[in-house]
């Protein structure tokens, strides 16, 4: 039996690195080749202090790949000059174009068993923050799972889950998606120009997601998360009007006023028919990292009163941690690391499991 690059490169993703993330997420694996049983890599360091930290790094990636069923031998290259980075081929596919026709109502997507929307009625409540915590929390309890960034204004996946490689195309068909902290992942911005998007009109945003959902070579995948735009727009609409989905995950924070926006949003889908899976409030209670003191800076169970009153599923609350907010920054989401935070996203993920929703 020959061991394949994706088995070998889903084994060094397992190699965590000094400072978060691993070999295949910071992307530092160059020259991988497989010949009979001998794997040969290079991993790629960004300057000669950086591979003198990752010298431990090195045997665990041998150690990593030997284990693999076929291997009889592994030769690593530390370097930190080169070969360099080889750029993916530039996709010659364009992305945002008119939507091709469709036959019957919302359909699947190829080889993906469950699709579960995160939407929000407002900005800036965490929509991103959730959906890349839980895709990474999904992961880790052992499901394949994808991440589609369909924030078409403000793509923030690639900062949040640390990649910023332009996905190739190498026959201008099908898009081959990347890989981070276990999640197969795409974001419309890794596909864009900067503000490119801004101009399109409807029928071009709607085309680029049936683009993202049909030409990504997305795999098997037991659930794929779509972080939406924040809103009740075209996107919203179009997804649901053309794919089937397990149903929606809404995010909202205590306050009032998100609550009222929420409520714009859960009416859209009950309007369009996507089962809502349940509420999450995000930025539920602050607490202190210097003295552990909890203050519920947007008040505290909004959410979970507004859903006992629609009737509808509360998923729990996730805390206001600043850890939170540095985690997604540095492109190592809290649901990656051993973080006291990173618990709220195992049982929201745990939940949705037991619950047959991811
Ligand atoms: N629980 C949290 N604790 C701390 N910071 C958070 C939390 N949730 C979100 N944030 C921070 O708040 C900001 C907005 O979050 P995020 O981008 O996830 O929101 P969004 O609803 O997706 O916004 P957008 O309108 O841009 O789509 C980010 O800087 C994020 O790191």
């Amino acid at each position: 039996m020959t061991v394949t690059k994706e088995e070998i490169l889903r084994a060094l993703s397992g190699v965590g690195l000094p400072g978060g993330g691993d070999l295949v997420s910071r992307d530092l694996i160059r020259a991988l080749t497989v010949e009979g049983g001998v794997v040969r890599f290079v991993i790629e360091a960004e300057s000669p202090e950086a591979a003198r930290a990752l010298g431990p790094v090195s045997g665990a990636a041998e150690a990593a790949v030997k284990r693999l069923a076929g291997v009889d031998a592994v030769q690593v290259v530390m370097t930190a000059h080169g070969p360099a980075a080889k750029p993916a081929a530039p996709p010659s596919l364009k992305i945002g174009q008119h939507p091709t026709p469709q036959q019957g109502g919302p359909q699947k997507v190829s080889g993906v068993d469950r699709i579960i929307a995160v939407a929000s009625g407002k900005g800036g409540v965490g929509k991103s923050t959730v959906s890349s915590n839980l895709a990474v929390a999904l992961a880790r309890q052992g499901r394949r799972v994808g991440l589609l960034d369909a924030d078409i204004y403000g793509p923030s996946q690639p900062r949040m889950m640390g990649v910023s490689k332009r996905p190739a195309s190498p026959d201008g068909k099908i898009i081959e998606p990347l890989q981070a902290h276990g999640v197969t992942m795409m974001s419309i911005g890794l596909m864009l120009k900067e503000d490119e998007a801004v101009i399109w009109r409807g029928p071009m945003i709607m085309g680029a997601l049936q683009q993202l959902l049909g030409q990504v070579a997305w795999g098997k995948l037991d659930v794929l998360i779509i972080d939406l735009p924040p809103g009740t727009g075209d996107i919203q609409l179009s997804l649901a009007q053309r794919t089937q989905l397990t149903g929606a995950l809404v995010v909202s924070t205590p306050q009032d006023v998100a609550l009222l926006d929420a409520r714009k949003a859960l009416d859209m889908f009950s309007k369009l028919k996507v089962p809502v899976l349940g509420l999450i409030e995000n930025m539920s209670t602050f607490c202190c990292p210097n003295c552990g003191h909890e203050t519920q800076i947007f008040g505290h169970g909004g959410v979970k009163a507004e859903a006992a009153k629609l009737g509808l599923p509360f998923l729990g609350e996730l805390p206001l941690a600043l850890s939170v907010r540095q985690a997604g920054d540095a492109g190592v989401p809290i649901a990656a690391t051993d973080a006291p935070e990173a618990e709220a996203y195992a049982r929201l993920a745990k939940g949705l499991i037991a619950g047959g929703m991811a």
